[in-house]
């Protein structure tokens, strides 16, 4: 049988409140035969699923708009435009999409399109994201979304014109990775680019 390329030694928990934070001891087999001990953090981060809401008709997207602390603490006003996204909590990735466009939007969409599978920050992250696309109908809204307060949710729902939407990644005004790859994934596999007048 061959030589496993990687074998985990031991783990340590730094921190457990929310989600855990561990130190992971590793071995590799490296290229060049030998063996070599690692260490690395890592934060054991829950896997999510996001769905970006479109509608073919009116060439529109919904994103929302949240605070997010670790872009605010790098740089950004931590208020970013962003595909509909959920943790799992034990649930399929298609039903919860559903779920969350109804909590964050109240859209309601009866279906989604998966589209891929992402490590979200492979080298700090556990984390993996499934990513989806949706047709959301402006008639099917079971309420104003927002979120849900208890938990500190605060969401703003933004509908915009998808070419608009397209712009602001250009100009920096979305920069949220999942949200970037399923805007290009619908220009390129759905409702394509038109261009400005
Ligand atoms: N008390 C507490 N609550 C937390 C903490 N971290 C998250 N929460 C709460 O957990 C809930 C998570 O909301 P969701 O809508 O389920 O998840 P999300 O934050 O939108 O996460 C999605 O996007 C993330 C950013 O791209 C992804 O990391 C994630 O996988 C998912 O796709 C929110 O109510 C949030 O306040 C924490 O450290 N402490
Ligand atoms: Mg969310």
């Amino acid at each position: 049988m061959a030589e496993a390329r990687i074998r985990i030694v031991g783990e340590k928990i730094l921190a457990d409140d929310h989600y855990p934070l561990k130190k992971v001891k590793y071995e590799q087999l490296r290229s060049d035969g030998g063996r070599q001990q690692q260490e690395r953090e890592i934060y054991d981060a829950a896997s999510g699923a996001a769905v970006l809401l479109y509608n073919r008709e009116r060439r529109t997207v919904v994103l929302t708009r949240q605070f997010r602390l670790g872009a605010f603490l790098n740089g950004s006003d931590g208020f970013l435009l962003e595909a509909v996204a959920g943790v799992l909590e034990g649930a399929a990735p298609a039903d919860r999409v559903i779920a969350e466009a109804r909590e964050e939007t109240g859209y309601e969409i009866d279906h989604a399109d998966p589209v891929l599978q992402l490590f979200a920050s492979p080298g700090a992250l556990t984390e993996r994201i499934h990513l989806f696309v949706a047709e959301y109908d402006p008639s099917k809204r079971s309420g104003p979304g927002g979120g849900k307060p208890e938990e500190g949710e605060d969401i703003e729902v933004v509908e915009m014109d998808f070419d608009d939407a397209l712009a602001l990644i250009d100009t920096g005004g979305i920069v949220d990775a999942k949200t970037v790859l399923l805007l290009l994934h619908l220009e390129r596999r759905v409702l394509g680019r038109h261009e400005a007048s």
